[in-house]
């Protein structure tokens, strides 16, 4: 099979080629790698011989591919997709961007959840195959096993969003701005009997200097947070919130039964694990030794993590979870509210499995016919 790469060499493409090296993945296909900056560069190294760069926007060339997996954006996919099948192509496009999961003729690829979906789909004839938002994805690698038994009424999701979600540029701003912040109170903080308030107003004030460095954010995120992610979207909702529900229930294939998700979507400076706290509302009193067996059970990276503090502490936290597939999910509980509330926390690395790893599982699914 013949797969044409573009955007291999940004963020998510990294953390792609990273995990199809480990995998040993390029070994069962022919790979083909673009560029939109470098044409006739040299291709990255795959352990087998490869063509140098070619053109992304050259429709004849992404034509001979059997495959094109992007990781290259939204803009990117806006103006080559379409072109490209209105020339014809009738390959697979393969995609991290948001542009194509909600049309008609794609389906959101998250396989430990939706694997007879995809495989349907191909079977179908459906061509496009769509990685889904980060914060979703991880949503559902956590919390799978209650939405597959159709046990969710509603769910609110409060996120804690890692800075590599805004991209790489916003990564490196988010470490200088920790860096700006210690900087402007060395002093201080290396006398031991400095009074906390004069620190307190002096890292006050680094941050909301003209200096502090915001070109990405906008504006401070290290010491603070920043509660709206996206753009605006219908009565008061970002789009980062909208797609909670959207995607969840085109994910889960939910047809007229409409699982209501909604909840506030919040970046916080961690750097690339987005965390969720979840008020689940069961169809009914499910004890929780069967809760904690069907979320465990759902996938083999799903992690159900006691409810106890220690343990919490040392494992579902974004230091312990980054660059692993593990999905953690702890501090589950009946609620006040009535034995139908469940509260729930899961950590995953948005990277992987908020990114990366469907779109690479969707290759290796095309291979088994
Ligand atoms: N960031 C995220 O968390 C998620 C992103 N996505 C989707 O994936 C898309 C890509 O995101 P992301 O990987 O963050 O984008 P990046 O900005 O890291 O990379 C996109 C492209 O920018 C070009 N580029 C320019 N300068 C550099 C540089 N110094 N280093 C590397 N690449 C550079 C490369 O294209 P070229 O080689 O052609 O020059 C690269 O493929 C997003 O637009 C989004 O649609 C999906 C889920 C999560
Ligand atoms: N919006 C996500 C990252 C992302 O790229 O999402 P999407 O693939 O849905 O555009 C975040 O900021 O954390």
């Amino acid at each position: 099979m013949k797969v044409g790469f573009v955007g291999w060499r940004g963020m998510v493409g990294s953390v792609l080629m990273g995990r199809m090296r480990e995998e040993n993945d390029f070994a069962n296909i022919d790979p083909v790698f673009f560029t939109t900056s470098n044409v006739g560069g040299e291709a990255p190294k795959v352990g087998k011989d490869v063509p140098t760069l070619q053109d992304a926007s050259d429709l004849d060339v992404l034509k001979e591919m059997d495959a094109i997996v992007s990781c290259q954006g939204g803009d990117y996919t806006n103006q080559v997709f379409q072109p490209l099948r209105d020339s014809g192509w009738d390959g697979y496009w393969i995609d991290a961007a948001s542009s194509l999961r909600m049309v008609d003729n794609s389906i959101i690829v998250l396989d430990p959840v939706n694997k007879a979906s995809i495989k349907k789909g191909l079977e179908d004839g459906v061509k496009n195959y769509i990685g889904g938002n980060c914060t979703v994805s991880l949503m559902l690698m956590g919390l799978g096993g209650l939405f597959q038994e159709g046990l969710v009424e509603w769910a609110t999701s409060m996120t804690y969003q890692a800075a590599s979600g805004a991209g790489a540029q916003n990564m490196r701003e988010l470490i200088s701005q920790m860096g700006a912040i210690k900087e402007n109170v060395a002093d201080l903080l290396a006398d031991p009997r400095s009074p906390i308030l004069d620190i307190d107003s002096a890292v006050a004030a680094t941050m909301r200097s003209e200096a502090f460095p915001t070109d990405n954010f906008g504006t401070p995120l290290a010491g603070s947070l920043l509660p709206y992610i996206d753009k605006a979207w219908d009565k008061g909702q970002s789009k980062e919130e909208w797609k909670g529900g959207a995607e969840t229930n085109k994910i889960l294939a939910s047809g007229s039964n409409t699982v209501h998700i909604d909840g506030l979507c919040v970046r916080i400076g961690a750097m690339r694990c987005h965390s969720q706290a979840l008020t689940i509302k069961l169809k009914k009193d499910v004890p929780m030794s069967d809760i904690e067996s069907l979320l465990e059970g759902a996938n083999d990276w799903s992690k159900v993590i006691p409810n106890e503090r220690d343990i919490t502490l040392q494992e579902l936290t974004p230091t312990k979870v980054t660059g692993t597939l593990s999905v953690p999910v702890g501090r589950l509980r009946k609620m006040h509210m009535g034995p139908e509330y469940l509260s729930a926390f899961t950590v995953g690395d948005q990277l992987l499995w908020g990114a990366a790893e469907p779109l690479r599982r969707m290759l290796n699914i095309l291979q088994e016919g």
